[in-house]
């Protein structure tokens, strides 16, 4: 336990709306290792944003958080204090946004936008002590100092979302959650930066939340896989086990939606069909409609995530006639 920097146990969150509930977080459990990299991947609209902002304490005001608990170091985030949150939050856990590259103000220089950060959390602090701060934050994310005055139209999408990152990791945080940081970049910018973040991780120990639709995206660079759909986990264990061999029938179609790192080239799969409406589950299995394997019982009774081994689990009732 003393490893675990983040523990989620039976998370519910979720928008109300006037035609019922949209449970996008619904019954998550999971554990976040101190220097570990967490990939979480799914389809759009399964509940990765939704679970990040849950973490972070920024739910849209519809949003409801009904169920669960969030200890991080022991501490639950869920019933924090509105002082405690603002001391925890950026300067413990921080978050670069998937929409970061628009995220930064548009009208203040580079410097001012990662030197007010250091000082709303440390006022105590002189400017030029936080200026230096905000050089060496660019500095590791390969941006020279001369760009400080630069204003956000001035760079490139990369550079800006470098300046982000430089910005989530310049109080030396714990955690940084990461919600598709680079779905907006080119593919070979996308890798830069992804690189870039393995290897700051590795240097530095902290530890990652990387959510992204793009699971070819996480398997080199995470310790360990959640692959979620409609709101739940429906696999996660270490990357190479999921990887090599995925246990859910969603996980295999994912997995045949990217070429594989090595080998030949398959064609390309994908999943046919598109994930239910949160508001009209299937009554068994969530996947069930789309399921090339799907049996009777997937139709009739919800799976249970079963364990495989001590650390790979996944939800399908045919691991228990072990033919999934
Ligand atoms: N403010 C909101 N009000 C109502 N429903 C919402 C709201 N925000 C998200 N949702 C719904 O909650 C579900 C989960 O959305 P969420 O953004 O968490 O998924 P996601 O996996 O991060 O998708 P994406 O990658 O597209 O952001 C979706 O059905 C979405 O339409």
């Amino acid at each position: 336990m003393d490893d675990v920097l983040l523990r989620i146990t039976n998370l519910e969150a979720g928008y109300r709306l006037r035609q019922g509930m949209i449970r996008a977080v619904d019954g998550i459990s999971l554990d976040l290792m101190k220097g570990e990299f967490l990939g979480i991947a799914g389809e759009s609209g399964c509940g990765k944003s939704t679970l990040a902002y849950t973490l972070m304490g920024l739910l849209e005001d519809n949003a409801e958080i009904t169920g669960g608990e969030v200890l991080f170091k022991g501490e639950n985030l869920l019933t924090l204090s509105r002082n405690r949150a603002k001391e925890i939050r950026w300067v413990d856990i921080s978050m670069v946004f998937q929409s970061a590259m628009n995220a930064l103000n548009p009208v203040l220089k580079i410097s001012e936008q990662l030197t007010d950060t250091v000082l709303t959390h440390l006022p105590g602090l002189t400017k030029a002590k936080a200026l230096d701060m905000a050089k060496k934050a660019l500095a590791l994310v390969d941006i020279s100092e001369d760009r400080l005055d630069a204003y956000p139209h001035q760079l490139s999408g990369g550079m800006k979302q470098r300046v982000m990152i430089a910005m989530a990791m310049i109080l030396e945080p714990d955690l940084i959650i990461m919600d598709e940081p680079t779905t907006a970049l080119d593919v070979v910018v996308q890798r830069t930066i992804i690189d870039k973040i393995s290897d700051l991780q590795k240097q530095f120990n902290f530890s990652v939340i990387f959510i992204t639709h793009d699971l070819s995206l996480l398997v080199e660079i995470s310790d360990k896989l959640v692959i979620m759909y409609s709101g739940q986990i429906v696999e996660s264990g270490p990357a190479e086990a999921v990887y090599r061999h995925p246990a859910h029938p969603y996980t295999r179609g994912l997995m045949n939606s990217f070429p594989p790192l090595s080998g030949p080239l398959l064609e390309f799969g994908g999943i046919p069909g598109r994930p239910p409406n949160f508001l009209d589950l299937p009554e068994g299995c969530r996947f069930y409609p789309r399921c090339p394997q799907r049996k009777d019982i997937c139709r009739q009774l919800p799976p249970e995530l079963l364990p495989l081994d001590e650390v790979h689990s996944a939800r399908c009732h045919l691991l228990k006639d072990g033919n999934a």
